[in-house]
């Protein structure tokens, strides 16, 4: 019988000094962190909230994660669900408001591992597409748990073209109902969060059909499971769409629905109406239904993709200044992989982009808070410009993101691929935000019909800043011109535009980086009473904008705006940057101020104690206190057959 793994007693005592190979990298402070977190947070006392927040939090076991890497899916699905109990427990007893910034920084804390998601992005639909009243009759049943609602839009056959959904709400004038029907297999909702086994409400997205007519996507709440007991109401089939790359905490499901009848109350009626006779009366746009998308992809942004990157260029530069392995010179002792080129050029462009894209996300913010109030008093003029900057921005920022944790996690050898440096769980969990409210290449491509003079609104004096904006505008006009030639030559143009996607695509990426680039030097230009913090924030910028000018060289040598030798000029900053961030590298991530909880990572906790961590962590895995699965029908048949032969 396999003997299980005899506990190895390691002492504590590391845990309670600091690496010194982490606490010579804090001696001398070129900045004041503190200041930068402050910064980050949007003044100190945020900073100050935000720890209290997490302090309360990290004091309840319940709430605790550090065991989430040895759970099936069931124990991630229920210790999630214990979280989301308890966060609205004490949400409740403290006064927390669903929307403040309490439960934002709870849930930050948190990392998102916490069920009941999309019955937060339910509550944003109902109050982007509800009527005042049926605000006022859902909103406080969502608050206080009375149901839990997800949001079903997309289906089997069709998540990204809407106007292809099949399910459909046929409006019954003699009854004052709509009667919601999924017509064909392809029609049934499948993804949805919180679908597969919590939800006793979904906010379905269908076709309507009324007074004769298909009016196109309208929203309506329909009751799917009782509240008594839980169990699928009468024409509801449902359940779990089975094991995904991630999100083993979250139940996304499937729901069909056989001619389920609902109040004619229960369409959300801000922007339409079906009066009780049957007739369609259209307030807002043919777009206004979409406009949950876009408040859940600006909220997306800082609440859940950025913050990722953040704590996996946390985890991997701190793991890169205990990790010492080979020598710079015979002579010398084993370096910290930090200090290779190669190693900064890994990590100091995500670092980069992880602070273009918190200035980005603060301007967006600020705009879309704008922009939003008009909307829902029925002045849509914002909406293309929210919904273009929304879309790019999300495809953006979810591409570079994925891209900047995958990086940071191969930055960290064999470490970063145990899920104890909790660096695979921040891929795979990014890697969804590239396809979940919206696939991004759809969502580009969505940038790239704006017209081009909007390129022309975002040009703005500056060196890098200028060639970013000539390059955009270059390739836009460029796409326009290819779309045009073809249209003119005869093509139809929905075949012009196919045949020309590709080129809008490179044109909305480069569009996209210019305004991450605009967006942080505009950042820099608030900070001028902050030198010191300019100045490391500055380089960053700087790194952020050669990095994108060397990876898509050729789009500048293209039409000669930048020659080959002033690439290479560009080179020469760029490596001189990576020496010169090198320094404020660990402080530049410390300021991003995440709990040891928060990452649960054994490689990136604040002291250091890489291996110690590693050793102790591995010891809670199940495997090591339970028998061998394999060892009487294989292993030891196997090794006695061997000895019998030798
Ligand atoms: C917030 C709190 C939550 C926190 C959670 C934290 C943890 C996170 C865990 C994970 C959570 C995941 C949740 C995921 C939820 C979902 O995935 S919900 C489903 C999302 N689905 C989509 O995004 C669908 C993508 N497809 C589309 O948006 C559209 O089909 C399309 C691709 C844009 C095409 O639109 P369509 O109308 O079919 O045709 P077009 O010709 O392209 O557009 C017509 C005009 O409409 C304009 N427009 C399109 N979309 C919008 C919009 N959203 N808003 C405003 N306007 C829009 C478009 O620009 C066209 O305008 P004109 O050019 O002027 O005609
Ligand atoms: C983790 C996760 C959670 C989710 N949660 C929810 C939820 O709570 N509620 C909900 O309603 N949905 C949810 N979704 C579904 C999600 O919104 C859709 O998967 C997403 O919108 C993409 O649609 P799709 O799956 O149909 O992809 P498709 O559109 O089928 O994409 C497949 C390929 O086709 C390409 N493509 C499609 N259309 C075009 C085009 N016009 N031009 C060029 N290329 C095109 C895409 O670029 C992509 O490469 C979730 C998905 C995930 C992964």
């Amino acid at each position: 019988m396999g003997s299980p793994v005899h506990r190895v007693s390691l002492g504590d005592t590391w845990s309670r000094q600091m690496h010194p190979d982490i606490e010579s990298e804090r001696y001398m402070q070129s900045f004041d962190v503190e200041r930068l977190t402050n910064i980050l947070d949007g003044g100190a006392q945020n900073t100050a909230l935000r720890r209290k927040v997490e302090s309360i939090i990290h004091s309840y076991p319940e709430f605790s994660c550090k065991d989430n890497y040895f759970m099936t899916q069931n124990e991630r699905y229920k210790a999630a669900m214990r979280r989301a109990f308890h966060i609205r427990l004490i949400a409740r007893r403290l006064g927390w408001l669903e929307d403040g910034r309490e439960l934002g920084y709870a849930y930050r804390a948190l990392s998102g591992d916490v069920a009941l998601n999309i019955h937060r992005v339910f509550v944003r639909a109902l109050r982007s597409l509800g009527s005042e009243e049926q605000i006022a009759k859902w909103d406080p049943l969502c608050k206080n748990i009375q149901i839990i609602a997800t949001y079903a839009q997309t289906e089997l056959g069709h998540g990204t073209y809407l106007q292809g959904l099949e399910t459909e709400a046929t409006y019954d004038a003699a009854t004052q109902e709509f009667v919601i029907h999924s017509p064909t297999l392809t029609a049934t909702k499948w993804w949805p969060g919180d679908l597969g086994r919590s939800a006793t409400h979904a906010l379905v997205q269908a076709q309507l059909i009324c007074s004769g007519a298909r009016r196109g996507m309208h929203a309506f709440i329909v009751p799917i499971r009782s509240l008594q007991d839980h169990t699928p109401l009468p024409g509801i089939i449902i359940g779990d769409i089975g094991p995904k790359m991630d999100f083993d905490q979250t139940d996304n499901g499937f729901l069909q629905l056989n001619h389920v009848r609902v109040p004619r109350e229960n369409m959300l009626s801000r922007f339409a109406q079906v009066l009780p006779d049957g007739t369609y009366v259209k307030l807002g746009t043919a777009q206004s239904n979409y406009l949950p998308m876009v408040v859940v992809r600006v909220e997306l942004l800082s609440g859940e993709i950025l913050p990722i990157l953040q704590k996996a260029c946390v985890i991997a530069m701190r793991y890169s200044v205990i990790r010492r392995q080979s020598r710079l010179r015979p002579s010398d002792p084993e370096a910290k992989v930090l200090d290779y080129q190669t190693q900064q050029q890994k990590l100091f462009p995500q670092l980069a982009i992880s602070y273009a894209f918190h200035f980005l996300a603060v301007s967006l913010l600020e705009f879309f808070q704008h922009s939003y109030t008009a909307i829902l008093n029925q002045d849509f003029s914002f909406l293309p410009e929210l919904h273009a900057l929304s879309t790019g921005m999300k495809a953006m920022m979810s591409e570079f993101c994925t891209q900047g944790a995958e990086m940071c996690r191969r930055a960290c050898g064999g470490h970063g691929y145990s899920k104890l440096s909790g660096l695979p769980s921040l891929v795979t969990k990014l890697s969804a935000s590239c396809t979940y409210e919206g696939e991004n290449t759809v969502l580009y491509l969505q940038v790239a019909r704006c017209p081009a003079q909007r390129a022309a609104d975002f040009l703005c004096p500056e060196l890098y800043t200028t060639a970013w904006a000539h390059v955009a505008v270059r390739l836009i006009k460029d796409s326009v011109q290819h779309l045009q030639t073809l249209t003119q030559s005869g093509a139809d143009q929905h075949e012009a535009w196919n045949q020309t996607t590709v080129i809008h695509l490179q044109a909305a990426k480069v569009h996209c980086y210019y305004v991450t680039v605009k967006g942080f030097t505009e950042a820099l230009e608030k900070l001028e009473n902050e030198p010191a913090i300019q100045q490391v924030l500055k380089r960053l910028c700087d790194l952020h904008a050669i990095h994108g000018i060397l990876t898509n060289s050729g789009d500048f040598l293209h039409d000669a705006f930048l020659s080959g030798a002033q690439v290479d000029m560009a080179r020469t900053a760029y490596l001189d940057l990576l020496r010169l961030i090198r320094k404020d590298a660990i402080l530049l991530t410390d300021a991003f101020d995440f709990t040891d909880q928060c990452l649960n990572s054994a490689l990136g906790c604040y002291d250091g104690n890489v291996y110690e961590r590693l050793f102790q962590w591995a010891q809670k895995s199940p495997t090591n206190t339970q028998e061998n699965p394999a060892y009487e029908e294989y292993i030891r048949p196997l090794l006695q057959s061997w000895r019998s032969k030798l």
